[in-house]
């Protein structure tokens, strides 16, 4: 296939639409009888099972799959990806997350150059800081140690670190490091958030951590510049250099903030910001409340999978399968979301994450080449942990729309519990709804069974499940921080195959760029008005008046502040 070409107009495209028709005549439940196809449809990779056999896919779909990923090179484009290629063409950028979590001697060029030693300077640095902060050899300004961490930062700054942070938090051995510490997160711009994550923390004990990339996001330099002027007002400005550092790739503007370019730690431009966990952006924090030894183990499972992704055949590769399958929902049966279910409560900020890794890469309207594409990229990711969402939105995925569900469940329980004299532990209990919920999707209940059941003949309508609503189960052996990298680096890879599938740069973000610019405007409006009573203008008949309300009403309640922070 030639580069600028459009997967649509290939003919393995076109061989798996018209399988379409094929399969949408058989239903799940007769998939599922067959035994064999069942066998081919469940692979396993150090301590994770994938089975997808309750996908709407016989082996022949699959098969037509593998033609696809052809079609486009996938092994080479992984290749390319793992080499340091510039595949983020539009940034003119390689993408390069995998080399975060390489072993020290390996070898991982870009541009000619060998980064992983870089990598692990900057994880040394972060061993050795977190150590002498963990032990109390850092101080803050008064000599007290810093035994509270708040990170600051937004999107791919926030949202990976705190899934891995709520996924740790109950892990036996993490928890144990993390006794007397805490580790919390503030991200949005509005003051409310930063209320919530100072609120009972004394300036004193607690060390900031400011993470952006870019050190230009808005919320966060805001955020910044309020928690320095939160630590100056209680000990001084002198204080700052004891109680922020930062986390960034430009390195610059961290120091024209006010951090000492020695407490800074670097990562690169090859780290795109929601695959950035396993930079320093969540090294890190993470490191300061668990210590260096549990996040090397998180490092190292996530790099088990990139060394599987990268060398295992197709019919092995479980992001490899996952990506396929996807695109297979998404373009081909045409369902537009995956819900993601974790019946685990320390998955708990897993999808967040993976909605994040996922929307911002692959919701996209052109090719790698800027051709406008005839299909749908992407898809909506949402979820919860089970068996929360079964008591909320659930309804629709059984009996509403078809919306393909990833089932995620874990083997040995993070804390295990059982009550005297009961026979199935509360484990169990979570993980029977684990087990029913896929067959239930998978084969619903039929109006003749309601009827030998004897339901009343008015509810049958109500009580039938049409079935044949498709998942795939993931079944992890257990939750540490080795299995946490794991399943973190098998979603980022499955988005990266849907990527190369459709053709597309799953690398950039363009589509975030208008609303900021738009906020800029505003945000000169508001200056202006509230300095100068100059009268909104400039906006639309919408805007005008909503604005121009916003700026009467709440000039009150901004003249009486309940905090007022020293500009420093
Ligand atoms: O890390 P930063 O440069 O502060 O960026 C924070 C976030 O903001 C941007 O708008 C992007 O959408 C995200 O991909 C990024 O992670």
């Amino acid at each position: 296939m030639a580069s600028s070409a459009l997967i649509c107009d290939t003919q393995p495209w076109k061989n798996l639409k018209a399988h379409v028709e094929d399969i949408k005549k058989t239903h799940l439940r007769d998939l599922l009888s067959d035994t064999e196809r069942c066998k081919s449809m469940m692979i396993e990779f150090d301590g994770i099972v994938l089975d997808y056999s309750r996908q709407q896919a016989t082996v022949d779909t699959v098969d037509k799959l593998y033609n696809l990923a052809e079609a486009v090179h996938l092994k080479e484009k992984i290749h390319c990806m793992f080499n340091g290629e510039r595949i983020n063409s539009t940034e003119n950028r390689s993408v390069l997350h995998v080399a975060l979590r390489a072993a020290r001697n390996a070898v991982i060029n870009s541009d000619g150059k060998n980064v992983v030693p870089d990598v692990w300077n900057v994880l040394d640095k972060i061993k050795e800081f977190s150590e002498k902060v963990r032990n109390g050899s850092w101080v803050g300004a008064t000599g007290k140690p810093l035994t509270n961490v708040i990170a600051i930062g937004i999107g791919g700054s926030f949202l990976g670190p705190l899934f891995v942070h709520n996924a740790l938090q109950t892990d036996s051995e993490a928890s144990k490091y993390a006794e007397g510490r805490q580790l919390r997160f503030l991200a949005n711009v509005d003051p409310i958030d930063v209320a919530r994550n100072t609120a009972g923390l004394s300036p004193e004990t607690t060390l900031v951590v400011v993470v952006s990339k870019t050190f230009t996001t808005a919320e966060t330099m805001l955020n910044a510049c309020t928690l320095r002027a939160w630590i100056s007002k209680e000990l001084g400005p002198s204080a700052v250099a004891k109680h922020m550092v930062a986390v960034s790739t430009n390195l610059m503007l961290v120091e024209k903030f006010g951090i000492d370019p020695n407490n800074a730690f670097a990562f690169w431009d090859w780290v795109g910001g929601r695959y950035s966990v396993c930079s320093a952006v969540g090294v890190l924090p993470l490191s300061l409340q668990y210590g260096f030894s549990v996040v090397e183990k998180f490092l190292k499972g996530a790099s088990s999978i990139d060394q599987h992704f990268s060398s295992a055949s197709f019919e092995k590769n479980i992001p490899v399968l996952l990506g396929l399958l996807s695109v297979w929902n998404v373009s081909f049966l045409g369902y537009p979301a995956r819900a993601i279910l974790p019946y685990s409560q320390a998955l708990e900020k897993f999808a967040p994450h993976i909605q994040q890794v996922s929307m911002e890469s692959n919701g996209k309207g052109v090719s790698i080449d800027g051709v406008p594409l005839p299909f749908e990229t992407g898809e909506i990711d949402f979820g919860e942990p089970g068996t929360n969402g079964q008591h909320s939105f659930y309804q629709l995925i059984h009996q509403g729309r078809v919306i393909p569900c990833d089932f995620i469940g874990v083997v040995k329980s993070q804390q295990p519990v059982y009550l005297e004299g009961e026979v199935v532990n509360n484990h169990d209990e979570l993980m029977s709804n684990f087990f029913a919920q896929p067959d239930a999707l998978a084969y619903g209940k039929t109006a003749e069974q309601l009827q030998n059941e004897n339901v009343q003949q008015h509810l049958i309508p109500h009580k039938t499940f049409s079935g044949n609503r498709p998942s795939l189960s993931i079944l992890l052996s257990s939750l540490d921080a080795y299995k946490i990298g794991q399943l973190l680096a098998i979603y980022e890879h499955r988005v990266a195959v849907q990527g190369f599938i459709w053709g597309i740069n799953s690398f950039d973000q363009w589509g975030v760029e208008l609303g900021k610019s738009l906020a800029t405007q505003v945000r000169k409006q508001l200056n202006a008005s509230r300095t100068k009573g100059e009268p909104v203008e400039g906006f639309n008949f919408s805007t005008t008046t909503i604005l121009t309300r916003y700026l009467e009403e709440s000039s009150d309640v901004l003249a009486n502040p309940q905090t007022l922070l020293p500009r420093i």
